[in-house]
């Protein structure tokens, strides 16, 4: 994943919102795609041509993000188990958005397709 998800670190980042989160630590992406058994897996990644905003998300989906550090290796991105590679749109001349922001963006834009149920 990239990073420390042991309590302290986790309590602070998230504030007073981390226990709303369900998390689920997968041994490795076997261990993933046989727990999760997905129909549709979305890998982002700043090397793609189509647009996040172009796919209507679908309940089930699976939205794969790369390490902070290194993104995601090409064995990863070129997984059978990925179905599409999508790119958020950046201004010119920028690497890629950091992990959370990039998160952040694709599920709210999912959510947003689905008129924000839940939402007040
Ligand atoms: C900080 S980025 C990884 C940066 C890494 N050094 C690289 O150049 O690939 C962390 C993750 O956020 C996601 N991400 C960041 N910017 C993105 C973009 N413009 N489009 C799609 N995914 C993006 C990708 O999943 C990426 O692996």
């Amino acid at each position: 994943m990239g990073f420390d998800l042991s309590e302290p670190k986790l309590r602070r980042a998230g504030l007073d919102y981390h226990d709303l989160a369900s998390v689920t630590v997968h041994e490795d992406l076997d261990s993933a795609w046989a727990a999760l058994k997905p129909q549709r897996v979305f890998a982002f990644t700043a090397h793609a041509s189509q647009p996040h905003s172009a796919v209507a998300y679908q309940p089930g989906d699976v939205l794969l993000f790369g390490p902070e550090p290194t993104g995601l290796p090409d064995a990863v991105r070129n997984d059978s188990h990925v179905t599409g590679q999508l790119r958020i749109p950046m201004i010119p001349g920028r690497r890629s958005l950091n992990l959370s922001n990039a998160a952040a963006i694709v599920v709210y834009e999912a959510w947003r397709q689905h008129g924000f149920p839940g939402a007040v």
